[in-house]
């Protein structure tokens, strides 16, 4: 009783701070003065804590979708994204059609306090022109929405920016009540989702999938990779990168919240998201940003060339060293950086980078890295360079359409999600994209993990094929830790 009533006092504070209700008035005010709707976008102050994992794998309000990002280059890098105000589930290849319409439209109904910090989140699988197979059934081609509920931590607490679509029908009282007894769940830490089976789900439930024939089989996939290799050296192409999957089943339901916590104790920097679609959860901790925008200031990163780290400090800086030294990774990570700078040059400006690439070290793996700076022309949004920019060289390969053609063929798998773009932007048109790497598909007591390797013309199967196993890795160390 004594709790409840806390959490009653809290949720009004909460809509008092920000005058929720007159702000939200004034929505419909104008909403019925101009006769169209209106999109109320209405910033608040959190009052006290808030644990974004746990809430995220409770979804007290029982959503379809919910983002959790924790972007550790960014400030206020860490946010929730709960429910739908408006969004779009795309099956079509034009997905970014779709989100640069939706943004474009909604931008232009916000009403309220809260447009400086909404975010819009967004997500397309790798290769949206092909058909989702078993594992990714029940997922579309693309989505993208403006979360009802929004949750930024920032350095003085936590800021909440409510969205909501209001029509001049729209009854104060009721919409106020509704948020009201919404926010009183998000804020019961004993709120969660009832689920209405007893035994956890698993991909075979939901999709007929046979989960053995999902798993990729090493002699097969090595194979592939000796195909590829003799036809770059008939110069079909330059580079195709290939992938593979691997199963993973646990003994009981996956505690999203766990594997989260997990990734966040060990990848610092970095972005470590979870997208949930229905009662799927994607979920990884990517080290690859496609493209960041802030203030029209441009950051791309150029990240292809691998070796695996090891526990030996002098070994390890010898692996580093050799990294930075190998033709044939140079080579590599000089193609990617070619495609990067040709697909980006009619919408950013200034163009610049250093002459030979760093190295970025990551909990297992070194990587040849390469930052590009610029500025994103006016009338561009960050949605028109992630349109351009994926796939990159780095998932995908050199000539681009060739090696999609390629992998299409070899890899006879759906990538889903994975290497895929994914991330937010805001009203201004800035924002933040990483390539969905180290990452997997949970499902109840299954995952699905992804991996893939740049094949290049000397590439050797079975050192890809081991380069995969260390970029599994992330994901397995997360699933296995209590
Ligand atoms: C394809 C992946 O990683 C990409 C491929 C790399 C490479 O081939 O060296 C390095 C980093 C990423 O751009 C993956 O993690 O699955």
């Amino acid at each position: 009783m004594v709790v409840s009533q806390q959490r009653t006092d809290l949720v009004e504070k909460v809509l008092e701070d920000g005058q929720f209700q007159a702000q939200l008035a004034n929505a419909i005010e104008q909403a019925k003065e101009e006769n169209t709707t209106r999109i109320a976008c209405i910033a608040l102050k959190w009052q006290g804590s808030l644990d974004f994992v746990d809430l995220f794998e409770r979804n007290p309000l029982m959503v379809k979708m919910q983002v959790f990002w924790r972007d550790g280059d960014l400030p206020s890098g860490k946010s929730l994204a709960i429910g739908e105000a408006v969004s779009f589930q795309a099956q079509a290849a034009n997905v970014f059609d779709e989100a640069r319409s939706l943004w474009r439209n909604t931008v232009a109904q916000f009403v309220g306090n809260g447009s400086k910090w909404v975010r819009f989140f967004c997500g397309q699988a790798f290769d949206p022109e092909t058909e989702r197979d078993v594992v990714w059934k029940e997922w579309p081609a693309g989505l993208m929405f403006l979360p009802r509920y929004l949750f930024i931590e920032e350095e003085l607490g936590i800021r909440l920016v409510i969205s909501l679509e209001v029509t001049k029908e729209l009854d104060l009282a009721s919409a106020v009540h509704a948020i009201r007894a919404e926010l009183q769940r998000l804020s019961d830490p004993l709120e969660r989702v009832e689920r209405d089976f007893q035994e956890p789900l698993t991909f075979a439930q939901s999709s007929a999938a046979d989960l053995e024939t999902v798993e990729s089989d090493s002699l097969q996939w090595k194979k592939a990779v000796a195909h590829v290799v003799q036809k770059i050296a008939r110069k079909e192409f330059a580079k195709v990168v290939l992938a593979r999957r691997r199963v993973w089943r646990a003994k009981e339901q996956i505690s999203s919240a766990t594997v989260l916590r997990n990734l966040l104790t060990r990848y610092e920097t970095g972005v470590v998201f979870a997208l949930q679609y229905v009662d799927q959860v994607f979920v990884g901790a990517s080290p690859e940003r496609l493209v960041q925008s802030f203030k029209q200031h441009v950051h791309i990163d150029c990240l292809a060339g691998t070796t695996a780290r090891d526990q030996d400090l002098e070994s390890d800086a010898q692996a580093a060293t050799q990294l930075l030294a190998s033709q044939k990774d140079r080579s590599e990570h000089a193609h990617v950086l070619r495609g990067i700078l040709q697909d980006v040059q009619d919408v950013v400006g200034d163009l610049s980078y250093p002459d030979a690439p760093k190295l970025r070290s990551l909990t297992n793996v070194h990587h040849l890295y390469t930052p590009i700076e610029g500025y994103r022309l006016d009338g561009t949004t960050i949605l028109d360079l992630v349109a351009r920019l994926h796939p990159t060289p780095a998932v995908a390969g050199l000539p681009k359409h060739a090696a999609m053609m390629e992998i299409r063929v070899q890899e006879q798998m759906d990538r889903g999600f994975y290497a895929g773009p994914i991330g937010w932007l805001d009203a201004q048109g800035d924002g933040a994209f990483n390539v969905a790497l180290r990452c997997g598909l949970l499902c109840g007591r299954d995952a699905v993990l992804y991996a893939g390797a740049g094949i290049v013309e000397d590439s050797n199967p079975w050192a890809e094929w081991a380069e995969t196993e260390w970029k599994l890795q992330p994901m397995q160390t997360a699933l296995s830790e209590e």
